[in-house]
């Protein structure tokens, strides 16, 4: 995150917000109107938090002492006398942090669904406090301080009263004086209530202004040859979902919905530059309404998150050590241990100590789940089948506490450099990294694991924020050759777990899409290829929405429902599907026939997407996720390669002697000494030998090279020796 910039609270987005234009004059008429209603909602709410949070003998004392409060209510008792006026205390305001711990506890509130298990809430509940002792603290100080709760000696109020002041000249008075504290105050902890209050406002004002009025949305208003008004396309698209929400009264008598959602989603590719395609696709997930929601989401960041990594650290000093560099961050919520979300920061969290150290990871939120999902135990076999550049596999890692094993592998070679830094600098030791296309490789190559996670290559329609070019760069042919690459993965995924596994037999299938193509009907296709496996609860709780057992006329089995499903607009995360299966019994040697199958079964087949080509070979090519197609045949990361090994060797020792402050020049490049020249120092004497050894190596492969391997050396190893160079100078 960059210097400075600030993030909103991790949450459900700000509410729809469809009537901004339409209203844009009825909002500023009722911006006082409206501010007030939500500062007095705010205010009372405070009032009776008071109230129940001090002994009821003080009430009085705290009800005086508050004068938002008393105003707010409306109910404003005389002051008591002030003996004598002092300069009013400048306020020290807090406001953002007494925001954000509002808006905390919403969101704790919302989550309280959440289940045990995974989450542990009572352990995240008692971090959270050991995180926060600190702050709180400090906030209480401030709060003693402040205008609003503080009933101290020196408050302000009591500096601003005398007896011969009556109510309406003390109130003024006191607003003067705190006028600017106040509003500091207020502003930033009141904008939250603020927006949602002038929101119903706008509603209310919206719902009236269109009753009885059929807005004609079919006018064109576009000049042609100049580019469209965004702001009247943008009044459009709200006046059309409207208008769709209520055909029957506000629908043009020779219009039907089709041509409203025609020019909907003409209008959405306009204003949001997505294909029709696409835009079609995602349109048909949700209700106009919704989809707007979900559109409008995708044109906002998600608040940056990072993962405390437990190999090393743990999130309270974690969270000390960035709030001394300057960051600004809290607790993810409620629903990760682990979490931090980052508000500002005053320093590159890609480039602090910390970072660098390997105590934390930039990691999406919502890239937490699958791994939560997947609930890996210390001592277990893992397997990511798709890890780069492995946030879920040192996730996993960490959750094991560095034993067992993880297989990471990931199909596409530069991925899985940047996998393995990931590893190193996160100290994960129980991990082995491959290079293999995970379709064909699993289980032939490993199998018999006791989870495996499959977070698949995906469209990545769930986290367009980040890449807005898959607006316009999916197309028919992505939808048709993704999932059936994911429909292979999960099947080798399924056959390489252990049904028999003491501690697992599980399987994660995740994906950052939210194309039911690529989630619910991938589920159903191996439900039906594979009778030994059965989904489970995610064992995420609350969090998200049920995964679809039906869509656009096709039946899913009922037990998809529960997968989990997360959007950008509804939990403030990346779009992500998660499925979790239980394997119950060894793989089908010989797939199921028609014969075979039952008669839901073959319901299912007609009713969901699976095409005739389901049992043919795959000659769809990999493709990563930039859409760019993997070059998985020839490449030499797998397979043990004598000429890149010795290299590889050569250059480690390069490495361990600059680490040494050693020129390696000078050292392996000097005539071979007898054993008599020879330094008499234990060390030195152990360096003479790693020496020699480097030197038969460099010997060995200069002699592989003379007997003419040389020319079988493929284009990855030579980009790996130039890397290499390069990484050497
Ligand atoms: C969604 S990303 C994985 C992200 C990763 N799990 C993480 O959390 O950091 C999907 C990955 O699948 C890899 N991939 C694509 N086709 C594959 C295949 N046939 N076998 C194995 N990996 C594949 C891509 O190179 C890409 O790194």
């Amino acid at each position: 995150m960059g210097k400075g910039r600030r993030m909103k609270k991790q949450g459900p987005p700000a509410p729809l917000d469809e009537s901004k234009i339409t209203t844009m004059k009825k909002r500023k008429a009722g911006e006082s109107d409206s501010t007030s209603k939500a500062a007095a909602a705010k205010k009372r709410r405070r009032s009776d938090a008071d109230e129940e949070a001090v002994p009821k003998k003080d009430v009085s004392k705290k009800s005086k002492g508050n004068n938002v409060a008393t105003k707010a209510n409306g109910k404003a008792e005389k002051p008591k006398a002030i003996p004598e006026k002092k300069k009013p205390v400048p306020m020290d305001s807090d406001s953002d942090d007494e925001d954000m711990n509002d808006m905390e506890n919403d969101e704790f509130d919302d989550l309280d669904g959440v289940s045990d298990g995974s989450l542990a809430s009572d352990d995240v509940v008692e971090g959270l406090s050991d995180l926060e002792g600190e702050d709180d603290e400090d906030d209480d100080e401030d709060d003693d301080s402040s205008v609003i709760d503080s009933d101290e000696e020196d408050h302000p109020r009591e500096t601003m009263f005398s007896d011969d002041e009556d109510l309406s000249d003390a109130e003024e008075k006191l607003t003067a004086a705190n006028m600017e504290g106040l509003s500091r105050k207020l502003d930033a902890a009141k904008q939250a209530e603020e927006d949602e209050a002038e929101q119903e406002l706008q509603d209310a004002a919206m719902q009236t202004n269109i009753a009885g009025d059929r807005p004609d949305v079919f006018a064109d208003e576009t000049q042609p040859g100049l580019a469209p008004d965004l702001q009247l396309l943008r009044q459009r698209i709200t006046d059309t979902i409207r208008v769709l929400g209520d055909l029957k009264s506000l629908g043009q008598p020779d219009k039907s919905r089709a041509d409203y959602v025609d020019l909907l989603l003409n209008d959405i590719c306009t204003y949001y530059g997505y294909t029709r395609f696409l835009a079609e696709k995602l349109f048909n997930l949700f209700t106009p309404m919704e989809a707007f929601a979900f559109f409008e989401a995708n044109e906002t960041a998600r608040p940056v998150v990072i993962r405390t990594n437990t190999l090393r650290t743990n999130r309270r000093s974690l969270a000390q050590a960035l709030i001394n560099r300057g960051v600004v961050l809290e607790p993810v919520g409620k629903w990760s241990k682990v979490g931090l979300q980052v508000f500002e920061s005053a320093v590159p969290l890609g480039a602090t100590p910390e970072y660098l150290a390997g105590h934390y990871i930039l990691q999406a939120a919502s890239s937490f789940l699958p791994v939560m999902a997947l609930a890996p135990q210390p001592n277990e076999r893992v397997l990511d089948m798709a890890a780069a550049p492995g946030g879920k596999t040192t996730y996993m890692s960490a959750l094991m506490r560095n034993t067992g094993s993880v297989i990471a592998n990931d199909a596409s070679k530069p991925r899985a450099k940047g996998l393995i830094g990931n590893i190193h600098r996160l100290g994960c030791k129980n991990t082995i990294v491959t290079n293999l296309d995970a379709r064909t490789a699993f289980p032939k190559a490993l199998g018999g694991f006791d989870r495996v996670l499959l977070d698949a290559p995906c469209t990545g329609t769930g986290v367009i924020s980040k890449d807005p070019g898959v607006k316009t760069s999916k197309d028919e042919r992505d939808f048709l050759a993704i999932p059936h690459m994911q429909r292979q993965l999960l099947l080798a995924a399924i056959d390489s777990v252990d049904h028999h596994s003491k501690t697992g037999g599980y399987v994660v299938y995740s994906t950052c899409s939210v194309t039911v193509e690529e989630n619910e009907a991938v589920v159903q296709y191996v439900l039906r290829k594979r009778p030994n496996v059965k989904v489970v609860d995610t064992g995420l709780g609350d969090f998200g929405s049920p995964g679809f057992t039906s869509y656009m006329g096709k039946k899913f089995d009922a037990k998809i429902a529960l997968t989990r499903r997360y959007f950008p607009h509804r939990e403030n995360v990346d779009g992500f599907y998660v499925c979790k299966l239980k394997k119950t019994g060894p793989t089908p040697v010989a797939q199921p026939t028609d014969d075979a199958t039952t008669a839901k079964n073959r319901r299912d087949r007609t009713s969901s997407q699976a095409t005739s080509t389901d049992d043919e070979v795959d000659k769809t090519p990999i493709v990563d996720e930039d859409g760019a197609i993997q070059e998985l045949e020839g490449g030499s990361f797998g397979p043990f390669e004598e000429n890149e090994d010795s290299e590889r060797i050569a250059r480690a020792e390069r490495n361990r002697l600059r680490r040494k402050g050693i020129n390696p020049k000078a050292v392996l490049n000097k005539p071979k000494k007898s054993k008599a020249d020879a330094p008499a120092k234990p060390t030195e004497s152990t360096e003479s030998q790693r020496e020699k050894e480097t030197k038969a190596t460099a010997a060995k492969k200069s002699s592989n090279e003379s007997k003419g391997e040389k020319k079988t050396v493929t284009k990855g190893d030579k980009k790996e020796k130039k890397t290499g160079k390069k990484g050497g100078k």
